[in-house]
């Protein structure tokens, strides 16, 4: 089963890995095609009712594959109402082509020869709210006809999702649906296929700009809502916890502390007028600090433990207390990791160990991705913990779903690239579930990198790569 947004992010992976929408429109339609040929023998008369999106343009190729079959083609608008560029361009393939298409002004003059079968493309999963007209009326049309009735991809009117209707929708006798199950399809009375419309399995498995959708920000949004985060760090390492802040910023939460030691916080640059900054007594974190980070950390949306800290064990057993009494999410990143397999804490974690990191938490050895990428599901699992795994190809696992990230490049092996996928990822948590903000982490930490490389090449260091975070993140400046 898959979500309508699972879906545009797949959908958009896709074209991301060479295979654009309109060659799966392409295989939607030849898949309606052959559907109706299931129903109906050729010379039969089939009527196809189309929306102005997508939907239609599924069924404006269904038609050129229905060659021996009286087809005639409804569209429910004028062609410049047509709302995508590759339904218009199908429409006018199938004009060029003399296929009997018309165009319905008024619902009123939808009016049907008899048709053994109807194919109904007039809403998919783009549908809001209620059906507006003509689109309503011409539902009552197709369930008033004696036809057998093929929907494209949903019933139209039919939330793909829930299964619900704000209105009136069509009575399907088929539905032809692409690439994988639809939550709501499940309530609705008829008979479901599933075509396989070409989708690459590494849509869903590369983490690529089709999991930029799921930041699609509210544009009403107000300050607080894309979150707080807190970074806790610094000691023997001096500028981590202020890089992994700034890239929270730079990743969009609203607000960024650091909670370090005062000899940190005192007189290093980078602690930039952006940031809060919450100095602790001594040149360590020491369990002494914990009850103040712990209320500090009770009003942030996210916690990014580690920048910095280093192995002192006054620190190892602060990193551990902290995480014994914390309830909410935390980025886990650097020394802070080694303390997680022994640690019992009621905290949603996020793990960003490299593969030695990893290691020394008990974790799998290297091998090659495929099967690494089964042994950190395996482990993640075992830990009840999302890891990401960096390394040439990054592994994100939360035990059930597992993604793997391809961008950044070998300039990123200075100092501070982890510091700030931590910061990114810590925002990220903010508004999207473990997996999500942990595969974009990794997608935009590295896609950072690759621009900052173009600039400049292996002398890149860390703060140029917080620069690039929002072209990653927000490519099209959007939001
Ligand atoms: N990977 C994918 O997601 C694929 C999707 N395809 C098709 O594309 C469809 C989705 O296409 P779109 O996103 O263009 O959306 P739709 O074609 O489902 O609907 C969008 C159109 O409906 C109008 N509309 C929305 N709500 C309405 C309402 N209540 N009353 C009347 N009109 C309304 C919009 O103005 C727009 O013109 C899928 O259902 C499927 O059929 C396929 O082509 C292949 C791949
Ligand atoms: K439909």
């Amino acid at each position: 089963m898959i979500s309508s947004t699972e879906m545009a992010v797949v959908d958009e992976n896709a074209a991301a890995l060479g295979v654009p929408r309109k060659q799966l429109m392409e295989s939607s339609g030849n898949a309606v095609a052959h559907a109706v040929r299931e129903v109906a023998d050729p010379g039969a008369s089939v009527e196809l009712v189309c929306g102005r999106g997508n939907n239609g343009g599924d069924a404006f190729v269904a038609a050129r594959f229905l060659d021996g079959y009286d087809v005639t083609v409804h569209l429910l608008g004028r062609r410049e109402t047509i709302t995508t560029d590759i339904a218009r361009e199908n429409w006018d393939a199938l004009r060029s082509a003399d296929i009997d298409a018309q165009r319905v002004g008024d619902s009123r003059s939808l009016e049907f020869g008899d048709p053994e079968v109807i194919v109904d493309a007039m809403l998919g999963t783009g549908v809001t709210g209620a059906l507006r007209e003509p689109e309503a009326t011409a539902v009552g049309a197709i369930n008033d006809a004696d036809a057998a009735v093929v929907a494209v991809d949903v019933p139209s009117g039919i939330d793909a999702d829930t299964g619900d209707s704000e209105g009136p929708a069509v009575e399907a006798d088929r539905v032809v649906t692409f690439h994988d199950g639809k939550p709501g399809l499940a309530s609705v009375d008829a008979d479901v296929t599933v075509a396989d419309i070409g989708i690459p399995t590494a849509a869903e498995r590369v983490v690529e700009r089709g999991d930029l959708l799921r930041l699609a920000r509210d544009p009403t949004a107000h300050k607080g809502e894309f979150g707080r985060v807190l970074v806790v760090g610094g000691g023997p390492y001096t500028g981590a916890p202020a890089l992994a802040a700034q890239a929270a910023l730079r990743a969009g939460a609203d607000l960024a502390y650091v909670a370090c030691p005062e000899t940190v916080a005192g007189g290093v640059q980078g602690y930039s007028e952006n940031l809060i900054v919450r100095p602790q007594a001594g040149d360590l974190l020491a369990p002494s600090s914990v009850p103040e980070l712990l209320e500090t950390a009770s009003g942030m949306d996210a916690v990014v433990f580690g920048p910095g800290l280093g192995d002192a064990d006054a620190s190892l057993e602060a990193a551990t207390a902290f995480l014994e009494a914390f309830d909410g999410t935390a980025v886990v990143d650097a020394d802070a990791l080694q303390v997680v397999p022994d640690v019992d804490t009621e905290a949603t974690l996020v793990c960003t160990p490299h593969q030695g990191e990893l290691e020394a938490m008990g974790g799998p050895a290297a091998v090659d991705t495929d099967e690494r990428a089964a042994l950190v599901a395996d482990f993640a699992a075992d830990l009840g913990v999302t890891l990401l795994v960096k390394g040439a190809v990054d592994v994100i696992s939360d035990g059930e779903r597992t993604r793997v990230n391809r961008t950044g490049n070998p300039g990123m092996t200075v100092g501070g690239t982890g510091d700030v996928l931590a910061g990114v990822t810590g925002a990220m948590t903010c508004p999207l579930e473990p997996i999500h903000a942990a595969a974009l982490g990794a997608y935009a930490n590295g896609r950072a990198g690759d621009l900052a490389v173009e600039e400049y090449g292996h002398g890149l260091v860390a703060t140029d790569l917080l620069g690039a975070v929002p072209a990653a993140l927000w490519p099209d400046g959007e939001n």
